[in-house]
């Protein structure tokens, strides 16, 4: 990318998706690797299946359509590196790659960009709602059960685009992704999330490489162990176990939230149904800061909320 920079480097080839946000934070987290391990980073743009397909992304058929090409690309060796979005990469192991980074969480809320600065609680009655999220529509209705909400997707500038007169009053998007596209001027409110619980996973960054090259003293694994990043990783292990163990894909109505809390690791969750008819919460926490007490954590309470009936919502769309 910066040619003018110390050409005899090895260059680091990262693959990322085609659309703004993902160029802005593959860039990012390319760079911060790169330094770190003495690379100079290339950026490799991957069309994946989720950028041609059009429809309403929570009938697209599952999970993972944004990552498998990405991965495809690492496994046939055409890039070293991939950049994920933390909620959009299916938990489900991939023979050959590991996950060998997640750097520092951006905030990890969902953010209601409104017309006329108003927040959810200010909306009129009959408002219109943007949304393509069955966990964001469930966790609206159940606030405001008088709001509409409308199916929407694109990317975050398309989406943002729609707040106009004869059109929505309001969408919900990550923070994250507004405050990476320069984009938090929208934001009219940070959800609280009491009010709404986000993705597994969102607001972080999953870096993904083949499993061979993820550890040992070569430039790439001494890069990416520079920015991984522990409390991150605890919090995402402890969302990403829940949702194995619930079943459920990134597009299922689940939210959760993990964080350290003095030396606790704190889980909440939602499990809904998208019309807001049933909310379940349930909320847990374990005193050791380690990757397999996050992970037993997340599977303690999706266990209880599947014995309490939990698995058919969790499965649910719009
Ligand atoms: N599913 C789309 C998606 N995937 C990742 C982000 C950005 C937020 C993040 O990094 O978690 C977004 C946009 C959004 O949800 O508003």
């Amino acid at each position: 990318m910066t040619a003018e920079t110390a050409p005899d480097r090895p260059v680091l080839r990262v693959g990322t998706r085609g659309s703004q946000l993902a160029l802005t934070q593959t860039g990012t987290a390319a760079r911060a690797v790169a330094a770190a391990g003495g690379l100079e980073p290339e950026l490799v743009t991957i069309r994946t299946e989720g950028d041609v397909l059009t429809g309403p992304l929570s009938q697209m058929g599952g999970t993972g359509v944004f990552a498998t090409a990405l991965r495809a690309a690492l496994l046939a060796g055409s890039v070293d590196l991939a950049v994920h979005s933390l909620k959009d990469l299916p938990t489900a192991p991939v023979p050959g790659l590991e996950v060998a980074a997640v750097p520092e969480r951006e905030d990890p809320r969902d953010a209601l960009c409104a017309r006329d600065g108003l927040t959810l609680a200010q909306l009129p009655a009959g408002a219109k709602v943007g949304t393509g999220s069955p966990r964001r529509a469930a966790q609206v209705r159940a606030a405001r059960p008088d709001l509409e909400i409308v199916d929407i997707r694109g990317n975050v500038g398309t989406r943002l685009a729609r707040v106009a007169p004869g059109d929505l009053d309001a969408v919900v998007l990550a923070a994250s992704g507004l405050h990476r596209l320069g984009r938090q001027d929208a934001i009219t409110e940070l959800i609280d999330p009491s009010v709404m619980l986000p993705a597994p996973g969102q607001g972080a960054l999953a870096l993904e490489c083949r499993a061979e090259d993820a550890a040992g003293d070569a430039p790439l694994a001494i890069g990416l162990a520079a920015v991984d990043h522990l409390e991150t990783r605890l919090a995402v292990t402890a969302e990403r176990a829940l949702l194995t163990r619930l079943e459920a894909g990134c597009a299922a109505p689940v939210g959760t939230y993990g964080r350290l809390r003095g030396d606790e690791l704190v889980l909440d969750v939602v499990v809904a149904d998208p019309d807001g008819s049933q909310v379940m919460r349930r909320g847990g926490s374990t005193a050791h800061r380690t990757v397999d007490a996050a992970r037993d954590l997340g599977t303690r309470l999706a266990d209880e909320l599947l014995a309490d009936g939990a698995g058919r919502l969790a499965r649910l769309t719009l």
